[in-house]
Parts: structure tokens; C-alpha cells; sequence
């Protein structure tokens, strides 16, 4: 529940989405819980291979074989539960009410249609306008993402645009379906710096003027920096912490958070890639039954091997919460690890009764 007791648009419950390979079952996301409030701008930032992209495809129903969403999963997104939609359903919702930018505007742009017939399908399709004013609806959208000379560009190719340029005609397009709700994956990581900052700059104006809610991720906690209200740091399939964007980077309480923050080059600085905390993620291809953060972690100590940490909270509120048995601070390391073993065991019968896994 949002602090002001409205609804938040989004509701990310027990989320677990694994892949069935030949060999074995990757928990790719493993049971994440989080909220985006209306108008605010959510960051998932994690290195590679942490769950971001599948989460982000998990919420836009893009999840396909041999990959599926367990029961007990819950995804509910202005009142409605998505996990139950069917994919008519689910396409109509992909059209009006969430959109996605990744990081490949290759993948939302078709090369054979120019760049002004793709913002006027997609008017017609959402706002059912044609002709003149949808030709005239689809400048302005180009004006609005700040592409010059947007009646003369309308009239080109994709691969006439620059990168940059095309990143924009892709946030245009998405415009042009109205959404309440915008998922971002890396829109900017293959960008240069000034051209990202630029794109950054666009989609806080986009925000203000439409109230748009946005899931930004990415791996780098410079932008997190610029653009984020709230964060999730994401480890391995998991949600290591929360909190709101000025607090995680004044107290980050997670090993993994300091590790990430640590590895920022002057901290201001963007585009760098975050690899520098020792060894790599683990690809979780059982259930938690210790903290995946252990091996790689500078303060673990015997029950992290042996106990999947659950989410504390670590400061006044309930905004700021590290699952880590470090915490709850002032406990002893017997309390805390009992307090974590008792969480994770509610935790699992909670999934048993909900008919996941295990
Ligand atoms: N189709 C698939 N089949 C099998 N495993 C998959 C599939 N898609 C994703 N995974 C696995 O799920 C895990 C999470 O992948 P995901 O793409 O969400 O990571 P990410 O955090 O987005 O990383 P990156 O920063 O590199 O984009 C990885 O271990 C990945 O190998
Ligand atoms: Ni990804």
C-alpha cells in the first residue's frame, strides 16, 4: 500500500519465473515482491544475468517456453490481475496500457515501414486517428521527443536514424499507445553518455507532463542516480534491497548494494559497467536455501550458507528493507539467524498453500 493509502499501479507479488532447460530448472526470478506507485519511476539495477530483463518481461506477459510463471505468482496492475489474462488480452494491454523501450530499438521498430508509418499505425490501432491528423498527432509526438525536423523525418527509414534518434522514435511510439505505464530495459546502455543523458532528461519531462509510472533498469547506479525514486537491487533472481534512490546511496545496508556503490568510478560518472566486485553471478538453479550472495560476500559468515535471508527492515518506515542476516541490527548472530529461519520457513509454507514451489 502507497503511503498516502492509494492503490499503487503496480503490484509485484511472490513473483517466481523460471526456465525448464534440458539439464535443469533456472529460478531466473524467484520470488520478488515490490510495488510502482502512480507517477513515480521504479529502478531494478543488479549485474548481469540478476533477473532484470525476465522480470520486465515477466510483467509484459512476454514469458514463453520453456519458461513460465509458477502458480502463486501475482502481477496486478491497475485492479486487474495479469497473470490471469489471457494473450488476447495481454496483447491489448501491450498496446494501451504498458509500453516497453529495450535496450534494441531494432526490436520495437520494423525497417521496412518508414518511422512516421509505424507512429500512425500505432494512433490508429490505440487512438483510432487516420490521415491528416494522425500524420500531424505523429509530428508532434516526434517534436515531443525532441527529434528536429520532425515533419521531414516522419518519412524515413529506420536505419536512417541515429542510435539516439532512434531510442526517441521508439519512445514516440509508445506514446502513441497512451500508456499509464512504461518499462524501460537499458534504453540508454548502448547510447554514448551525452546522448543518455539527453534520453534520461526526456523521459522525466515525459513523466511530468503524462504522470507516467516507469520500471527503469539497468546496470549502472549513475543512472539509477538521475533517474530512480524508489530502487531494487536485484541479486540472482532476488530483491536483496529497497529503498528510496537518496537513502540507498547514504546507506546502503546490503553487502551487494556496497559493493555495487563502491564499484561507481567518482560515483557521478555514467556509462560505466559495474564488474567489479569479485567472481560472478550465480545462475540460481535451485530453490534459495542460503544466501546466493554468501560466496562472493566480505561479511558473510556459517548460517548465510545455510539460511535464505528475508527482507528486514532497516530504518524507520517500511521504505527500506535489506534481506541480509546482518539484520535486524542489534540482534545477536544466533537471534538473527533464527529470525531469518523462521521468516523463510512462513515464506515457504505461504508458496506451499499458494501451490508453488517448492
Ligand atoms: N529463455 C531463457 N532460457 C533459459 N534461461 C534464461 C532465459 N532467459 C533468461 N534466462 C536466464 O535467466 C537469468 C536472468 O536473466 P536476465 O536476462 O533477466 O538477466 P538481466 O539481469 O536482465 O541481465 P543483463 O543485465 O545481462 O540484461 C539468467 O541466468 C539467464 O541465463
Ligand atoms: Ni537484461
Amino acid at each position: 500500500m502507497a503511503a498516502n493509502g492509494e492503490e499503487p499501479l503496480l503490484s509485484v507479488s511472490n513473483l517466481q519465473t523460471v526456465f525448464y532447460t534440458d539439464k535443469e530448472t533456472i529460478y531466473a526470478v524467484d520470488g520478488i515482491d515490490f510495488d510502482v506507485k502512480r507517477g513515480e519511476t521504479v529502478g531494478i539495477v543488479g549485474e548481469s544475468g540478476s533477473g532484470k530483463s525476465v522480470t520486465a518481461r515477466s510483467i509484459m506477459g512476454l514469458i514463453e517456453s520453456p519458461g513460465k510463471m509458477l502458480e502463486g505468482s501475482s502481477i496486478r496492475f491497475d485492479g486487474q490481475e495479469l497473470t490471469e489474462f489471457s494473450a488476447e488480452e495481454y496483447q491489448a494491454i501491450r498496446g494501451s496500457g504498458i509500453g516497453m523501450v529495450s535496450q534494441d530499438p531494432q526490436q520495437s521498430l520494423n525497417p521496412v515501414y518508414t518511422v512516421g508509418n509505424q507512429i500512425m499505425e500505432a494512433l490508429e490501432v490505440n487512438r483510432g486517428m487516420s490521415g491528416e491528423p494522425a500524420r500531424q498527432e505523429a509530428i508532434d509526438l516526434l517534436e515531443a521527443v525532441a527529434i528536429p525536423d520532425a515533419a521531414r523525418r516522419l518519412d524515413e527509414y529506420p536505419h536512417e536514424f541515429s542510435g539516439g534518434m532512434r531510442q526517441r522514435a521508439v519512445i514516440a511510439m509508445m506514446l502513441a499507445c497512451d500508456p499509464e505505464f512504461l518499462i524501460c530495459d537499458e534504453p540508454t546502455t548502448a547510447l554514448d553518455v551525452t546522448i543518455q543523458a539527453q534520453i534520461l532528461e526526456l523521459l522525466r519531462d515525459l513523466q511530468a507532463e503524462h504522470g507516467l509510472s516507469i520500471i527503469f533498469i539497468t546496470h549502472d547506479m549513475g543512472v539509477i542516480a538521475e533517474i530512480a525514486d524508489r530502487v531494487n537491487v536485484m541479486y540472482a533472481g532476488e530483491i536483496v534491497e529497497q529503498a528510496p534512490v537518496e537513502e540507498l546511496f547514504a546507506d546502503p545496508k546490503h553487502p551487494y548494494t556496497r559493493g555495487l556503490l563502491e564499484a561507481i568510478p567518482g560515483r557521478t560518472e555514467q556509462g560505466e559497467q559495474l564488474r567489479t566486485i569479485e567472481g560472478d553471478v550465480p545462475t540460481p538453479n535451485a530453490p534459495a536455501e542460503h544466501c546466493r550472495f554468501a560466496p562472493r560476500c566480505p561479511v558473510a559468515f556459517d548460517a548465510c550458507e545455510r539460511i535464505p535471508p528475508q527482507p528486514v527492515t532497516v530504518e524507520d518506515g517500511d521504505e527500506h528493507t535489506a534481506s541480509c542476516l546482518l539484520y535486524p541490527e542489534g540482534e545477536t548472530e544466533a537471534e538473527r539467524a533464527e529470525h531469518h529461519r523462521a521468516a523463510a520457513g512462513e515464506r515457504r509454507r505461504g508458496r506451499a498453500e499458494s501451490g508453488g514451489e517448492p
